[in-house]
């Protein structure tokens, strides 16, 4: 039985620690606001502006609104530091998807949201995809997703254990446990993923751990504020904060030796010596780059993964608590079905389809994210959609529509997955909406949705993974990894 220690904390106290949280923030929000002001003087159009800065405070709606006037046909919005494009019918989806990466690039698009010279150790990647080989898709979407039902086991382990931890070091008020969900997930995220992403040797190594964490959270920073400077300023400001932000450079410098090791054993392996068996995407993407290039790759793999993953699975969790009456169904499908599972990576429809149903209604693009990121907040920038390409060259769609230089082109994630051209009644939560209807449990309504379909399916009704060439190789193991933890 845990008792609740109750401190004596002075007024004093209080109001000390709430001004030293209060004032970084608001000289944060305070040198956001003033870029974001310069950036808007200098990219948006005179008569635009006003509505820009709407954007900044009412972005979902101002989306929703015009997506429902398109009628299907591209809509401009502009952000105070960009101009957006928006498509959302198949048609012109595929014409994106369909645009050489020279003209609109996902790249380009992911080098500006994370300017990796400033945040990754001096990376200098290119706009376009494939100068390098595209090794790393294979790595995700074949080899990994193969390798599941050997990470599967650990994964299970780990997340028990380090779950009780965390709810025996939790306070009990009035006989239960009060645990923050999100920095709680945050971590077990951070824990399993680089179990999945780097293997078991590395998790061991706490100032490696905590690197990877603070990376995350620097990175997400320090972009921010890099990407809203005028190009003259930001290498100056960029490669400030990259000394004082300096997580990436322990990342980086931690993986080296772990990397060099496992290059030196694959050579071995070649040449027929056998050598330890290792299952983690550090071990598959290897080839055929050189330690550098690899943890490049890695560091990026893990940015984009550990964000993503904890906040989809938080929104899971919430929609748990949210519809009680779908809890004891699941239990009963992982109680008969999680072996199964662990042993192939595959099944468990019902889990499946909530958490479809839950990442449709609260797609984590669209979502107010709760990183650490002061114009995320401001800005609403990233929310609301997929698809985003950053336009290399000036083009032209073919209706007409034209994206300089610098423009954006997205799809209204949000928009779409709740319009009922796809979705009957679109705004009501149904768990087993995606179900197929054979294996839904006795006595459960029949789905309402036409065709049963699966959470790793992209289809432009629902777009969470992306499109087309692009669409997230990394979907397989997000899916198994969110059921294994949510299990
Ligand atoms: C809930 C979790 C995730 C979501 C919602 C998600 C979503 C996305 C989206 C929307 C794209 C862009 C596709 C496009 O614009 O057409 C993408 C790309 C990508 N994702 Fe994910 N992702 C998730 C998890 C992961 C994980 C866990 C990994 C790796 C382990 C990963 C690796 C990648 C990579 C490498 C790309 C770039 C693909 C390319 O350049 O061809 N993602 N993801």
């Amino acid at each position: 039985m845990m008792l609740v220690q109750s401190i004596p904390v002075s007024r004093d106290v209080i109001l000390g620690v709430l001004l030293r949280l209060l004032a970084p923030t608001v000289f944060l929000s305070s040198v956001v606001l003033a870029l974001l002001l310069v950036s808007t003087l200098c990219k948006i159009p005179k008569q635009g502006r006003l509505r820009a800065w709407a954007y900044l405070f009412n972005g979902p709606e101002i989306i929703r609104e015009a997506y429902l006037k398109s009628h299907g046909e591209p809509f401009e919005i502009h952000a105070p530091d960009a101009r957006m494009v928006f498509v959302s019918s198949p048609k012109h989806i595929k014409e994106i998807d369909g645009t050489s990466d020279k003209v609109l690039s996902l790249n380009g698009a992911a080098k500006h949201m994370l300017q990796p010279l400033y945040t990754m150790n001096g990376f200098n990647w290119f706009d376009q995809r494939g100068v390098e080989g595209v090794g790393f898709v294979r790595t995700l979407r074949t080899l990994l997703t193969y390798n599941l039902p050997q990470l599967l086991p650990d994964l299970r382990v780990l997340t028990k254990a380090r779950w009780s931890q965390m709810l025996t070091n939790s306070p009990i008020y009035a006989g239960k446990i009060h645990a923050p969900v999100y920095p709680m997930m945050m971590k077990m995220v951070v824990l399993l993923n680089a179990r999945s992403l780097f293997g078991e040797d590395l998790i061991k190594d706490e100032k490696f751990m905590h690197s990877a964490l603070s990376y995350v959270e620097e990175t997400l920073f320090n972009a921010e504020i890099v990407k809203l400077l005028p190009k003259g300023l930001a290498p100056l400001v960029g490669r400030l904060l990259s000394r004082c932000l300096g997580a990436h450079k322990t990342f980086f410098k931690s993986l080296i030796p772990a990397t060099e090791q496992r290059i030196q054993e694959q050579n071995l392996r070649n040449l027929g010596h056998p050598g330890p068996k290792r299952v983690s995407v550090h071990e598959i993407i290897l080839n055929p780059w050189s330690a550098e290039r690899v943890i490049y790759e890695l560091m990026a793999i893990w940015f984009g993964s550990v964000h993503i993953l904890s906040t989809t699975i938080v929104y899971v969790i919430h929609d748990l608590c949210f519809h009680p009456e779908y809890v004891e169904l699941l239990r009963q499908e992982l109680e008969i079905s999680y072996e199964n599972f662990e042993r192939t990576g595959q099944g468990l429809p019902l889990l499946d389809s909530f958490i479809k149903e839950s990442a449709r209604l609260t797609p984590v693009e669209s979502s107010k994210s709760k990183a650490p990121s002061v114009s995320r907040i401001l800005t609403n920038v990233p929310f609301q959609m997929s698809v985003r390409r950053c336009a290399l060259q000036p083009c032209t769609l073919y209706n007409g529509t034209q994206l300089g230089v610098g423009d954006w082109t997205w799809v209204p994630l949000a928009a779409l997955n709740t319009s009922d051209q796809y979705y009957p009644s679109p705004h009501e939560f149904s768990g087993f909406r995606f179900v197929d209807p054979a294996q839904l449990p006795d006595g459960q309504q029949k789905p309402s949705q036409e065709r049963p379909s699966k959470l790793t399916d992209v289809d432009h009704s629902f777009l969470m993974w992306g499109t087309g060439r692009m669409a997230c190789p990394g979907r397989y193991y997000a899916s198994v990894f969110i059921k294994a933890v949510v299990a």
